[in-house]
């Protein structure tokens, strides 16, 4: 509870610049984050004061006497105690509930969440502790009343709240902060990994200066069918710009060569090119299914039984392929594919995303990339959750760019978790970079222009990954 009010403090102290703070402490533990935040801020030489409902929570209780032996000043929390210090407060922190939580919000505290919402909106900000009160920490959903935050602070672990749905558009700016506890309860707490930009760094894979296109992989786009051919195009691009040595787009249909450096082969028909191109040699990594059409599962079983490094995307994600994978494969579908893989209904994906990733992993193997805001990648290792992004990015063809970048990784030697979780991540930034310039008008293209400056974006913040390519 030290090491969490203090982070509290610290986030913020950062906020605050010199107003007043008033903290409002629940009656459960959360509300003893409260109390010790409130301790850190006064040593600071911050003025601050605390509202505070009843509590019989040991903790709570002893760090309510420790403010007050400090000469901190605490009242009883109600309408009228908040009217009166919400007036010139700079920050709010809110450590009225946390993941105690249970839903619904009762009508005492919904008032309190009311007034400081209505305060913000007018006056000032709120950090909250651990959620926002009001908000399931398990649920994307929101409910009647929760408070909107400017930041959060959480600790151990990332809660799905403050990821997924209208839930995390309530919690602002979310840090984790670390608590001195047992590397080990850390991580039977977290639910899924949260990688920051230097984790992502350490797993892309360097070149040395001799390389040249053979070493720097060598990957197939399939896909295209007529109505449908931009999609394994789009899947091009995002392979040449996510480092691909060499991409070639196999298809059926006239696919447009969008950017020159792509090469595309036009078939007459899947069944004798598959037969041809069995005895071809076989690429580093192969995409299959962006726009495919009718004959996607036909094909991807073919190239499926190849055994190499492997994209499984949009027609090819059929419930027929269960089982038709292996270790080095990354199936990428978005909600409505999921619910299709699984045969249940859309919002039942977006509802739990994390449970969701995981049972796709249980029914196809290898490695499952739910499509979202955010993205989140189920491996053998346990989930893993992409940072940032942008809204723009809700456009077509962004999908395909993101199969042609993990393609990419997967081609130049990445492992299909490291590829997924990188590959993610790399497409989020360029998406940031890209909804920059163009906002909700960014369209994949643009990402795919930005995937070159994500990559050095993600490289400056860690140390350098492993060699690759000799
Ligand atoms: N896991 C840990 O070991 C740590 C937990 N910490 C804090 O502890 C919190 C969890 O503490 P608690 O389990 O005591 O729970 P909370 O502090 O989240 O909430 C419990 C209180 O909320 C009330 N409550 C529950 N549902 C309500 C509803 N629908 N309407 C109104 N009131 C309601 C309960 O009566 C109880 O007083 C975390 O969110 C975090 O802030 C931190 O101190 C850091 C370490």
């Amino acid at each position: 509870m030290e090491d969490a009010g203090r982070a509290v403090a610290d986030a913020v102290s950062a906020r605050a610049g010199g107003g007043r703070i008033l903290l409002l402490a629940g009656g459960g533990a959360n509300g003893g984050d409260a109390f010790v935040a409130a301790r850190h801020l006064m040593v600071r030489g911050m003025e601050a004061a605390v509202l505070a409902r009843p509590s019989t929570h040991p903790l709570t209780v002893l760090n309510r006497r420790r403010w007050r032996a400090v000469g901190g000043a605490v009242a009883a929390l109600g309408p009228a105690t908040l009217r009166r210090e919400l007036r010139g407060a700079a920050v709010v922190v809110d450590g009225l509930l946390g993941t105690g939580f249970t839903p619904p919000l009762r009508p005492a505290l919904a008032e309190l969440t009311g007034m400081v919402n209505a305060w913000r909106h007018a006056a000032g900000q709120v950090v909250s502790i651990d959620v926002p009160s009001g908000v399931h920490a398990t649920d994307a959903h929101v409910p009647d009343g929760a408070m909107q935050a400017d930041a959060t602070v959480t600790f151990m672990g990332i809660k799905p709240a403050l990821l997924f749905g209208p839930a995390a558009a309530l919690a602002g700016e979310v840090t984790v902060a670390p608590l001195s506890v047992m590397p080990a309860w850390i991580e039977q707490e977290a639910l899924a990994a949260w990688p920051t930009d230097a984790r992502v760094a350490a797993l892309l894979p360097r070149r040395h200066a001799d390389a040249h296109k053979g070493t720097a992989g060598r990957v197939w786009i399939v896909g295209g069918h007529p109505g449908t051919t931009g999609a394994p195009a789009l899947a091009g691009v995002g392979a040449l710009r996510a480092g691909a040595g060499l991409v070639t787009v196999h298809s059926t249909a006239d696919v447009p060569l969008i950017t020159a450096e792509l090469m595309v082969r036009r078939h007459a028909a899947w069944t004798p090119a598959l037969t041809r191109l069995r005895d071809a040699p076989r690429p580093d990594a192969v995409a299959v299914g962006m726009g495919l059409g009718p004959e996607a599962v036909a094909v991807t079983r073919e190239l499926l039984s190849w055994e190499i490094p492997a994209v499984v995307d949009a027609d090819a994600l059929q419930p027929d392929l269960a089982g038709a994978g292996h270790d080095r494969v990354i199936w990428t579908p978005h909600p409505g594919e999921a619910a299709r893989l699984l045969g249940c209904a859309t919002t039942e994906i977006t509802a739990d995303p994390l449970g969701i990733a995981r049972a796709l992993h249980d029914r196809l193997g290898g490695v499952v990339v739910l499509k979202g805001g955010p993205s989140v990648v189920a491996h053998a290792g346990g989930l893993s959750v992409a940072r940032g992004g942008h809204p723009g990015m809700a456009s077509a063809g962004m999908g395909d760019t993101l199969s042609g970048v993990l393609v990419a990784l997967l081609g130049q030697g990445m492992t299909a978790p490291d590829a997924a979780v990188a590959g993610v991540r790399l497409h989020a930034r360029a998406g940031e970079r890209a909804g920059a310039a163009h906002g909700y008008g960014l369209i994949a293209s643009d990402v795919a222009q930005e995937l070159g400056g994500a990559w050095m974006d993600v490289i400056r913040s860690g140390p350098a990954g492993p060699w690759y390519g000799r």
